[in-house]
């Protein structure tokens, strides 16, 4: 039986470099190299975090705090990471984060970034600030699974053609992202006056659809640019929502739904009670409430409240396979990386994405295999001890 951790074999056979994209197996390395390779702008904009970026730091050190106790002679020869979340299979407990504006990364930004998730079968989580339309991502995704993730802008109608666009592209689930109604104060943007969107980068979505368009005055063009950006700016996001909206997004999408920027067991508490399948332990890698706590942090709590009646999924701050069994251990059901494979994006394009999944999955395999454990099932807090 073939098993994601075949990766090391093949590297240790027939190297890196030929057939394989050369980047470092080690994904930590991954943001500097990208950093020499992209614009100051492009890699201020992915790398940068909120305010005095303390926690982005956080998000990282939090993961230090806890180390895993491996177990002897447990026969880990038959191994099997898959998990079913939220009505999609997948081939380990790993699924790539909502990344807007990819093409400043990569011209072929989530085109890229579908095709390697759908050769991998890992689930893509697809931007509604994605550089390309979610339609054209679906195509290059094929069969690949997919799920929506929506920035709930102000004009309802608009909200709902999103949703009806996604449906009929094939995105099984959606993702709300409730923590980036406006974006947050991100220095490094800010000192290089850079922001895509200004540049005409992670509108694609609002651009050509039929909604936005009406409210415009027609298609976009240039005659029409300065309106549709200022329209763009107006509608992006929404401050007044509420717990009460959600029956309004209930009633719209009959597939599962996960609420995205959850950090306090309460607000999973609400998401449940609303109605909500999932929810998503997540402070956006950082980039939003500086001083916030680590997502790693806010994670026990959080899966105590709702587990066993919503999916918890986490993120923000993953970039190895241990972090992987840490997140687990903590009450998550999957984990979504972000950065991780945008950088694999930057450097490789679609096959820097693959590198950075073939990577992570063969980590994860062999960190729990020499751990004890072959299956995500059997990873929980007795996997951990604080260290001291
Ligand atoms: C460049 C960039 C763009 C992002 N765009 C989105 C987005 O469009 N929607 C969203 O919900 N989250 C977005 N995020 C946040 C990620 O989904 C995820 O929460 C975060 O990257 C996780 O932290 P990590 O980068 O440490 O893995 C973005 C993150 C980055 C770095
Ligand atoms: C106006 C806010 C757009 C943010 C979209 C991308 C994103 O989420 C990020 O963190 O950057």
């Amino acid at each position: 039986m073939s098993s994601l951790a075949d990766f090391q074999n093949e590297i240790y056979l027939n190297g890196l470099g030929d057939a394989l994209p050369a980047l470092p197996t080690d994904l930590t390395r991954l943001e500097e190299l990208a950093g020499a390779k992209l614009s100051a702008q492009a890699h201020g904009y992915v790398a940068g975090s909120a305010g005095s970026e303390a926690t982005a730091r956080a998000n990282r050190a939090a993961f230090d705090r806890w180390r895993i106790v491996p177990r002897m002679l447990r026969d880990v020869a038959d191994r099997d990471l898959s998990v079913e979340v939220l009505g999609t299979a997948m081939p380990s407990p790993v699924l790539l984060a909502p990344v807007g504006v990819q093409s400043i990364l990569h011209p072929d930004g989530e085109l890229a970034t579908a095709r390697a998730a759908a050769a991998a079968g890992v689930t893509q989580i697809v931007s509604t600030a994605a550089s390309y339309e979610i339609e054209k991502v679906a195509e290059a995704a094929g069969d690949g699974p997919r799920w929506y993730q929506l920035y709930w802008p102000k004009d309802r109608e608009l909200a709902a053609s999103f949703l009806a666009r996604a449906k009929a592209a094939g995105y099984s689930a959606l993702v709300v992202t409730l923590d980036t109604f406006t974006l947050a104060w991100r220095p490094r943007d800010l000192d290089q006056a850079y922001l895509p969107f200004l540049r005409g980068i992670g509108v694609a979505n609002y651009y050509t659809d039929p909604v936005f368009q009406r409210a415009v005055g027609g298609p976009v063009t240039e005659e029409n640019r300065d309106a549709a950006l200022l329209h763009w700016v107006a509608n992006f996001g929404n401050p007044s929502l509420t717990w009460d909206d959600l029956a309004w997004l209930r009633e719209r999408w009959d597939g599962p739904i996960a609420l995205k920027g959850i950090q306090h067991p309460d607000d999973a508490r609400k998401a449940v009670d609303a109605g909500m399948d999932g929810v998503i332990v997540s402070n956006h890698g950082g980039r939003q409430v500086d001083g916030a706590i680590a997502s790693l942090d806010a994670l026990p709590a959080v899966a105590d409240a709702v587990k066993g009646r919503a999916a918890v999924l986490f993120d923000s701050g993953i970039r190895t396979g241990s972090d992987v069994v840490k997140a687990l251990a903590l009450g998550a059901d999957a984990v979504l990386i972000g950065r991780a494979y945008a950088y694999g994006l930057a450097l490789g394009g679609e096959a820097g994405v693959r590198h950075v999944l073939r990577c992570l999955q063969a980590d994860l395999e062999l960190n729990m295999a020499l751990s004890g454990l072959t299956r995500p099932s059997e990873i929980d807090l007795d996997v951990l001890v604080r260290d001291r």
